[in-house]
């Protein structure tokens, strides 16, 4: 499988080399992916005065290091900077805009990004203006794209934070929006102390209302923050889900013998939203060498590779291929593998995801392969 790439394994490989593929990404949060530039020119435009720095390279190398913490919690701090830009309209069209004209150039040709609405209401915005902001602004960045040939389809999902307690009211958002580009829910922020079946009601007007949600869970605390989000809450996919790894025993010959748990999820094809780079930083794998994607994948979960936060991580698509080249030899063969996996389990017609797998994903790799 790792035979046909460009470079041996080992080798850190151009990520320009992906990017010409087709990609998919189902787990990119709309406040992690900010250029720098827009940081910066947003707090000026909005009066926002925290910012560490307003060099623009300086602040690239801040959100990354600041994020290189180790810990969830910490790593959640930084989104006070990106989050503190977003309060107007304005702002959210442009984040929008942009991150969908990013992701097409770097040949994502779907994507579903995530965001909390709650989070931009701090200057008086509604809810619903949020949405509205962040679908105009994901339109305006498909059609820019689209001018320059760059083809992308995007979706969002609302992220209720599990701190606060107004999951029930997101959900219900996130279904008044179902027509409008909402595809799906989700909840994020601190893992450890705050369960999902905190938020069994709005799990089960999800599930009553017919709508699709995955769960952070698996990333910042093991394997009972899996099993509930599953088995309690009913979640499709599970955002991170690393932690399954726990799961999986290795036999003194060798051979790795799967819990219950970890059954189940294989068993049943629930994906995995796996997000290498930001699972370093936040210390949930000790590097990409290590990290448990290679056993997930040799395994044949479901596996998907996303960015979670590409300014904080400063990563890409590309360059997380790239990393996972190196680390593993993963070859083109590998990739349509998990650009596939990912199509199979986006929140998106049936139709509709057929039809990009069909004349999108596999033209594409068989044009490289
Ligand atoms: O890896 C993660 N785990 C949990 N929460 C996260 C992660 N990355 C970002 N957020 C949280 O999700 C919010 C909505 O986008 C962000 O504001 C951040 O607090
Ligand atoms: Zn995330």
């Amino acid at each position: 499988m790792a035979s046909d790439t460009s470079g041996p394994a080992g080798a850190t490989p151009d990520p320009e080399k992906f990017r010409r593929v087709p990609k998919v990404l189902l787990h990119d949060h709309l406040d992690g992916g900010l250029r720098p530039g827009t940081v910066i020119e947003l707090a000026e435009a909005t009066g926002y005065q925290a910012l560490p720095t307003t060099d623009t390279a300086e602040l690239g190398r801040w959100f990354r290091d600041a994020a290189d913490s180790g810990s969830l919690e910490s790593y959640l701090e930084t989104f006070a900077h990106t989050c503190g830009v977003m309060q107007t309209e304005e702002a959210l069209v442009r984040v929008a805009a942009e991150c969908a004209e990013d992701l097409a150039d770097d040949g994502v040709v779907y994507a579903e990004v995530r965001y909390a609405p709650e989070l931009f209401v701090e200057r008086g915005l509604s809810l619903e203006t949020v949405v509205e902001a962040v679908q105009a602004g994901f339109a305006e960045g498909e059609r820019r794209a689209a001018a320059r040939g760059k083809v992308i389809r995007t979706g969002t999902l609302l992220c209720a934070m599990r701190q606060h307690a107004r999951a029930l009211e997101i959900a219900d958002l996130a279904v008044r929006y179902r027509d409008a580009g909402v595809v799906g829910f989700d909840i994020a922020g601190p893992e450890d102390g705050f369960p999902p079946t905190r938020n069994l009601d709005a799990f089960e007007f999800l599930r009553t209302s017919n709508a699709h949600f995955t769960i952070h869970a698996g990333e910042a605390f093991g394997l009972a923050s899996i099993w509930e989000a599953i088995q309690h809450c009913g979640a499709e996919r599970l955002g991170h889900g690393v932690r399954i790894i726990d799961d999986i025993k290795i036999g003194d010959d060798g051979t790795p013998h799967l819990g219950r748990l970890a059954a189940y999820v294989r068993d049943r094809r629930i994906p995995l939203e796996i997000c290498p780079s930001s699972n370093v930083q936040t210390g949930a794998a000790q590097s990409i060498g290590t990290h448990p994607i290679g056993l997930l994948h040799q395994l044949r979960f479901r596996v998907t590779v996303n960015t979670d936060n590409r300014l904080m991580s400063g990563c890409t698509m590309s360059s997380e291929f790239a990393a996972l080249h190196a680390a593993f030899g993963y070859g083109l063969a590998d990739f349509q593998w998990f650009t596939i996996n990912a199509m199979k389990s986006a929140f998106l017609d049936f139709d509709r995801r057929l039809d990009v797998i069909n004349n999108v994903i596999k033209p594409g790799y068989a044009a490289v392969l």
